[in-house]
């Protein structure tokens, strides 16, 4: 496995990927693979106060071009501040959902358009796109019921969108899969956490 790699963790809800990129990111700093783990939308300082102002429960007004446009900002300043030098230091790269969760979610749940959001993507970052992405691939309704029997973890202003919407997700999710095959690779996300984390570290191994 080569190190100065960026690997993004996607899918919808409650899909693992928070829980299941620590535990892989143990187990390969643990094989001596200098890596940063981050997330989206945050990652930096200024990229955390904008998710605060996205994912506001509070902010049931926001324009669907608004949030695509922070969700931009976020991953600008993400980008420059700690993604680019940490592959520059010859790291590799962990990130909790990175531009395929804005072609998804703002997209294609929001009907914004997926090339349309794609462009103020390149706008924001260029053509950079993740040399590995895990698709973690749940049924929607299994998610939101993982983060509604943990209450300790706060339900944002996406989460409480409709079940439709977060359908949409998933199927756009597995179109990106079809038209990325080597980019995106799926993992079937309802097996319990360790299976998951074996399929991932199996995917991250024979990619790399
Ligand atoms: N394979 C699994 N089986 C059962 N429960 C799981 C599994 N993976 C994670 N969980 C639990 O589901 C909940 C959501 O997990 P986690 O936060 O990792 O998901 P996520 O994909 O990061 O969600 P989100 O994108 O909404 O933040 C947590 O309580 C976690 O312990
Ligand atoms: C990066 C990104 C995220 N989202 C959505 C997806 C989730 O509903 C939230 C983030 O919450 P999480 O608990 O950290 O997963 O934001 C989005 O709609 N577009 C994006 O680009």
């Amino acid at each position: 496995m080569t190190k100065a790699k960026f690997i993004t963790f996607e899918g919808p809800e409650g899909a693992g990927k928070t829980t299941i990129l620590k535990i892989i990111a143990q187990k390969l700093q643990l094989e001596g693979i200098d890596l940063v783990t981050t997330r989206e939308p945050g990652g930096s300082k200024i990229a955390e106060k904008i998710r605060d102002v996205i994912l506001d429960k509070e902010h049931t007004e926001m324009d669907a071009k608004t949030e695509a446009l922070l969700y931009a900002a976020a991953r600008s300043q993400h980008f420059v501040e700690k993604i680019q030098p940490a592959l520059d230091a010859g790291k590799m790269v962990l990130c909790d959902r990175f531009i395929d969760s804005s072609l998804t979610y703002q997209g294609v749940g929001r009907g914004l358009g997926i090339d349309e959001v794609y462009n103020i993507n390149v706008f924001a970052i260029g053509e950079k796109l993740p040399d590995c992405t895990v698709l973690f691939d749940l049924d929607p309704a299994v998610g939101l019921a993982r983060i509604n029997a943990h209450k300790d973890r706060e339900v944002n202003r996406l989460d409480v969108e409709s079940l439709a919407f977060h359908r949409s997700v998933r199927e756009a999710y597995l179109q990106l899969a079809d038209k990325y095959p080597e980019r995106i690779h799926i993992v079937d996300a309802s097996k319990n956490i360790d299976d998951v984390v074996e399929q991932v570290y199996g995917i991250l191994k024979t990619s790399m």
